[in-house]
C-alpha cells in the first residue's frame, strides 16, 4: 500500500487543538500564519463586516485626507478601505505592532492589483502619528488595548478626524445582564463549534484570551466615543457578542 501523501493544511487554525499549558494569546508568527482562517471561523459576521468597510469608506473618504486602519493584521480591512477609496487621492495607512503580521500584510497588499499605495507601519497605535483623517478603522483592535489607554487613543483619533469624518469601531462586547452574557457567549461558542472547533479548542482559546481581550459594554463604548468628540454614534452591525459601530464627527 502506498503511504498517504496527505499533508496537513498549514493555513488551518489548529493552534489550540492539543492540550497545552495556558499562556496569554499573542499575535506571533504562528497566529499570523493561520489568521485568515482563525478570524473567519471565530468572529461571527467578520465576512460581512469586511466588505461593508469598503461600502462605508466609499461614503466618507474625503479627497486629500488620510485613511487609517489601526491594528491592520494581514490587511483585510486595509484592502477593503483601499477599494472603497477607489481613485480619490487619499493617503492610506495600515498600522500594526506585530512584525509577523506586517511582514505577511506586505505580501497580501502586493497581490492586490490596485493603483492606490498602502503605507504599512510596524508601530504601536498608541504612538503612531494621526492627522487629517476622514476614515479610521479599528476592526477588533481596541479590545486588545489596555483599558486605561483607550480614552487617550480615541481622543487622539477624534481630534485627528476632519469634520464629517468617521471611525469604524468593531468590537467583541460584554453585556450588563448576566443572563444575556451567558446566552450570547453560548451562541458564539456554538458558532465556533459549527465552524469545526472542538470544545478543547474553544476552552483553551478562551483561557488564552482572558487577560488580553477585555470587552466592554455597548453603553461604555458609546459614551466614551461621544465624550471623546464624536457627535453621532450608531451600531450598524451586530451578531451575538460582536458589534460594529460608526462614530461620526459633525461637519
Ligand atoms: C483581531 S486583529 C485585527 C484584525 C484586522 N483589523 C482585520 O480586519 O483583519 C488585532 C490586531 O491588532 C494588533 N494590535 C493590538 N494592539 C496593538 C497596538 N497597541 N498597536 C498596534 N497594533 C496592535 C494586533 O497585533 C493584531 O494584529
Ligand atoms: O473571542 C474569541 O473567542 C475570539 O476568538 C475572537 C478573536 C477576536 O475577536 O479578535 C480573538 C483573537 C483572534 O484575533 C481572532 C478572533
Amino acid at each position: 500500500m502506498p503511504r498517504s501523501t496527505h499533508k496537513p493544511d498549514q493555513s488551518q487554525d489548529r493552534l489550540f487543538a492539543s492540550e497545552q499549558a495556558s499562556a496569554d494569546f499573542r499575535f506571533d508568527a504562528a497566529v499570523a500564519r493561520v489568521f485568515p482562517d482563525m478570524i473567519r471561523r471565530s468572529v461571527p459576521g467578520y465576512t460581512t463586516i469586511i466588505p461593508m468597510i469598503e461600502v462605508i469608506t466609499d461614503q466618507y473618504a474625503q479627497p486629500g485626507s488620510h485613511c487609517y486602519d489601526l491594528g491592520c493584521s494581514l490587511g483585510a480591512s486595509t484592502l477593503a478601505m483601499r477599494h472603497g477609496i477607489a481613485d480619490r487621492h487619499c493617503t492610506l495607512v495600515g498600522v500594526d505592532n506585530s512584525p509577523d503580521m506586517i511582514e505577511r500584510a506586505e505580501h497580501y497588499i502586493a497581490l492586490d492589483d490596485h493603483p492606490l499605495p498602502v503605507s504599512l507601519r510596524c508601530e504601536d497605535i498608541l504612538q503612531t502619528d494621526l492627522q487629517t483623517a476622514s476614515v479610521t478603522t479599528l476592526n477588533f483592535t481596541l479590545q486588545f488595548v489596555p483599558p486605561r489607554h483607550r480614552n487617550a487613543l480615541l481622543e487622539r483619533i477624534a481630534s485627528a478626524t476632519l469634520p464629517g469624518g468617521v471611525l469604524i469601531l468593531s468590537e467583541k462586547i460584554r453585556f450588563e445582564s448576566d443572563s444575556e452574557q451567558e446566552t450570547q457567549t453560548r451562541l458564539h461558542h456554538e458558532f465556533k463549534r459549527a465552524n469545526g472547533y472542538s470544545d478543547l479548542e474553544i476552552s483553551q482559546k478562551r483561557s488564552a484570551l482572558e487577560r488580553v481581550l477585555l470587552p466592554e459594554t455597548l453603553a461604555e463604548h458609546q459614551q466614551r466615543l461621544e465624550k471623546c468628540g464624536f457627535s453621532e454614534v450608531m451600531v450598524w452591525y451586530q451578531c451575538f457578542n460582536f458589534v460594529s459601530m460608526l462614530a461620526i464627527k459633525s461637519s
